[in-house]
């Protein structure tokens, strides 16, 4: 049993996904659904309008969603049908204006398709139960859109992760989901609701019926975010390696990664040192990078940080202590240097927020230039509601460019730099989308570095808390690596 707190996902929103069970909201079986698959589980969120506290716990939980986003909007609209009483819900509490979305035109008096006050202009919020295609969703924001209504976000009770995110993304509107069917099997799983083999097959199930199909244009260049970004032929790890301007670290780090055939970093999030030594030992031969935290280990001795660097030899990956310095100049150097870790000492990169300004990388710089140490800049953040965007984000490229002598990258959710010589690393990866109770918000591999142009996956609790670890990184590696393989043939010149 591992001393990470892998699990901790699993209590989020548990109490509803269990009462959600109880009224056989959600089912496990085989059903045959309007398309003729069969599925092995099966969601009918009509049933809860015959549980108040239930209707009351969804709707608070929708309504929060949407602020704790920060979304903007001046009315609301219910997908009929199961999500009209929970609008209602929201704009009765929240004394806010509600449309209500007829199915069908009415064939006498007014014809109206939208119920309610229309001021053309204004944002209108969608609310949904369930999200598999994203074809519900689209349908209500076209009708909303044709009154000259803004459509931006939507809140979604259960994301099947079926495609419905992506096909939303791409015409402009954010999903934004409460349960993740992933979190929801975690849950049912721990308490012991359905087996390990039910959970396998619902996975199974999800990840083989994806109803989102890239159109042409996005299959040749990459998502839209990924032609933005697509200039020129895209170089290789190996021949970025080669840059003159790309930093001895980096140019280190991309030749073993085309080497060894693998994009993923491990995060140790573990808490003892010798299960940390073993991970690194198992999953040495999958890896290009091991992330740690040294600073949540209870047994830490320097004689661990020799074992480290010793596995790190061994199995040809790099370290990075995930440190995220943020002080003074002065203050990160003696951090760096000095305390119980000497982190300069063992870890080839440490990462800083850019918050104090240059101050912070010219005093790392200080320690870990001579010692052919390297930096990366923490461009963007994973987790829900981050302030790191948008002019921030810029900044910080532009003080990673004025520091390429020990900057080397970025921690970001995409590529941020058309600069070859910086590598772009994300974490809050996982093989499903969704997230934890504490804000952590995962993409999937093939999003981060196909779509998103990132270089390196980082990847903890989906490693960490699987039965198999060592199964699990192969499959994360192969990921990876494949989507940055699609991504490389996929170039434009
Ligand atoms: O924006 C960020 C920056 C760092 N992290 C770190 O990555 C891992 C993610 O762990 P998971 O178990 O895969 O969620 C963790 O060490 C974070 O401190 C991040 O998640 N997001």
């Amino acid at each position: 049993m591992l001393s990470t707190d892998s699990k901790m996902g699993n209590e989020c929103h548990e109490s509803l996904i269990l009462k959600l069970h109880d009224v056989q909201a959600v089912k496990f079986g085989k059903f045959t659904l309007k398309s003729g698959i069969t599925s092995p589980i099966y969601f009918d969120l009509r049933v809860i309008v015959s549980h108040p506290s239930l209707m009351n716990q969804v709707s608070s939980l929708l309504y929060q969603r949407a602020k704790d986003q920060g979304l903007k909007y001046q009315s609301i609209c219910g997908v009929p049908y199961t999500a009209l009483p929970l609008a209602t819900i929201i704009c009765a509490n929240h004394e806010l204006p509600m449309l209500i979305r007829r199915k069908e035109a009415k064939d006498y008096g007014t014809k109206k398709i939208i119920e309610g006050t229309i001021h053309p202009g204004d944002t209108c919020l969608i609310i949904e139960d369930v999200v598999t295609s994203g074809s519900s969703v689209m349908e209500t924001a076209l009708v909303l859109q044709a009154e000259g209504l803004k459509v931006t976000d939507a809140i979604v009770l259960m994301d099947r992760e079926q495609g419905g995110s992506a096909m939303l993304a791409k015409r402009g509107i954010e999903l934004h989901s409460i349960i993740s069917i992933s979190g929801l099997l975690s849950v049912l799983l721990q308490a012991e609701r359905i087996d390990t083999s039910m959970a396998e097959r619902v996975r199974r199930f999800i990840q083989e019926n994806n109803t989102y199909e890239p159109s042409r244009d996005e299959e040749d260049n990459g998502s839209s975010d990924a032609k933005k970004v697509c200039k020129r032929k895209e170089l290789s790890y190996g021949d970025r390696a080669q840059l003159p301007s790309t930093h001895p670290l980096a140019a280190q780090l991309l030749t073993l990664m085309e080497e060894k055939k693998t994009n993923l970093c491990v995060s140790a999030d573990l808490t003892a040192c010798e299960e940390l030594l073993q991970l690194a030992d198992l999953l040495g031969p999958h890896i290009c990078l091991l992330k740690t935290h040294v600073d949540i280990l209870q047994d830490f001795s320097p004689a661990f940080t020799k074992s480290l660097v010793d596995l790190a030899l061994k199995h040809n990956f790099l370290i990075f202590e995930d440190r995220k310095f943020a002080d003074i100049g002065n203050t990160v150097k003696h951090q760096y240097e000095g305390g119980l870790f000497q982190i300069s000492s063992w870890s080839h990169i440490v990462n800083a927020h850019a918050v104090p300004g240059p101050g912070v990388v010219k005093g790392l710089s200080e320690v870990g230039h001579p010692l052919n140490r390297g930096c990366l800049l923490i461009a963007q953040m994973s987790s829900q509601g981050s302030l790191a965007t948008g002019d921030y984000t810029q900044a910080v490229v532009k003080m990673a460019e004025e520091h390429s002598d020990f900057v080397f990258g970025f921690i970001s959710g995409s590529r941020i730099s058309s600069k070859p010589e910086f590598l772009h690393m994300t974490p809050g990866v996982q093989m499903l989308s969704g997230g934890d109770c504490l804000g952590q918000q995962y993409s999937r591999p093939d999003d981060v570095i196909f779509n998103k142009g990132s270089d390196i996956i980082i990847v903890g609790r989906g490693i960490l808390g699987a039965s198999d670890m060592v199964k699990a990184a192969a499959e994360y590696r192969e990921a990876g690596w494949n989507a940055y393989l699609k991504r490389l043939n996929n170039s434009c010149l």
